[in-house]
């Protein structure tokens, strides 16, 4: 579904990323994990276009979309949950969500109930303020946003940093509702207790390289001395 092949991308004359050959399957629930600083947020931002490549190829179901805008990678079905949210704090939670819908392929113009149902408390807070909410209630409205695009892959940078473990909790009951209706995930976790708990696969990187790839079940202690205890 997803296949990125020989990437690299370089800060100013520091490369960050070094030839990275990454396999998505579809309905897979991908978790990439690695130490502070190894390059996955870069990744990530690669995928979704946030970032020139300097090198390699991105393809989505066979397509090569390295060079396609990031909110036309949105159209064709990557919703992304970022590092830090990035919640408009002056608009209403209503307003963050309303932002999702020009990137619907279906034309739906009205946020889906199916929102509200995944996150209660996004219905209570709609007239809300996006800053009023609490860290945790931020992140159920980033994912409640990327959601409304109605996307065919989600991908969250470190959807738990900072938040409270029963929001985490529960943001990992949603992630696993969605991947077992299908939905595709790709997420960027340092919890280990998460990764195991949602991911079916996970893909390790070191310093700018994926140095492991394989089911959740073949992470081994000795990968996890090597390439995350701190
Ligand atoms: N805008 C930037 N300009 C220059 N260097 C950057 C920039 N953003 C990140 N870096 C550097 O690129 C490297 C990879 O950073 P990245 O954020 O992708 O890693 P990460 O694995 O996501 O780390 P973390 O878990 O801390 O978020 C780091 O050495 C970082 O300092």
């Amino acid at each position: 579904m997803i296949e990125i092949r020989q990437l690299s991308q370089r800060y100013g004359g520091s490369r960050i990323l070094w030839d990275v050959d990454l396999k998505i399957e579809q309905g897979s629930c991908t978790c990439i994990m690695g130490r502070n600083g190894v390059g996955k947020t870069t990744l990530l931002k690669c995928l979704m276009g946030l970032l020139p490549i300097a090198a390699g190829e991105v393809l989505l179901d066979g397509k090569a979309i390295q060079h396609v805008a990031a909110h036309q990678r949105a159209r064709m079905g990557l919703g992304f949950v970022p590092q830090g949210r990035d919640i408009f704090s002056t608009l209403t939670v209503e307003e963050n969500l309303q932002i999702g819908l020009p990137c619907r392929r279906d034309g739906v113009k009205k946020i889906p109930e199916r929102i509200f149902e995944l996150f209660p408390v996004l219905a209570e807070m709609l007239h809300r303020r996006g800053g009023d909410l609490s860290g945790g209630q931020q992140q159920q409205l980033a994912i409640g946003r990327a959601l409304v695009t109605d996307p065919k892959v989600l991908v969250l940078d470190e959807p738990n940093e900072g938040i409270q473990p029963n929001i985490v909790s529960q943001i990992g009951d949603v992630i696993m509702k969605l991947n077992a209706e299908g939905l595709t995930v790709v997420l960027v976790e340092q919890k280990l207790g998460f990764a195991k708990r949602v991911g079916s696969e996970f893909r390790l990187m070191e310093k700018g390289r994926v140095v492991a790839s394989d089911s959740m079940a073949g992470l081994s202690d000795e990968l996890i001395r090597r390439h995350l205890a701190v």
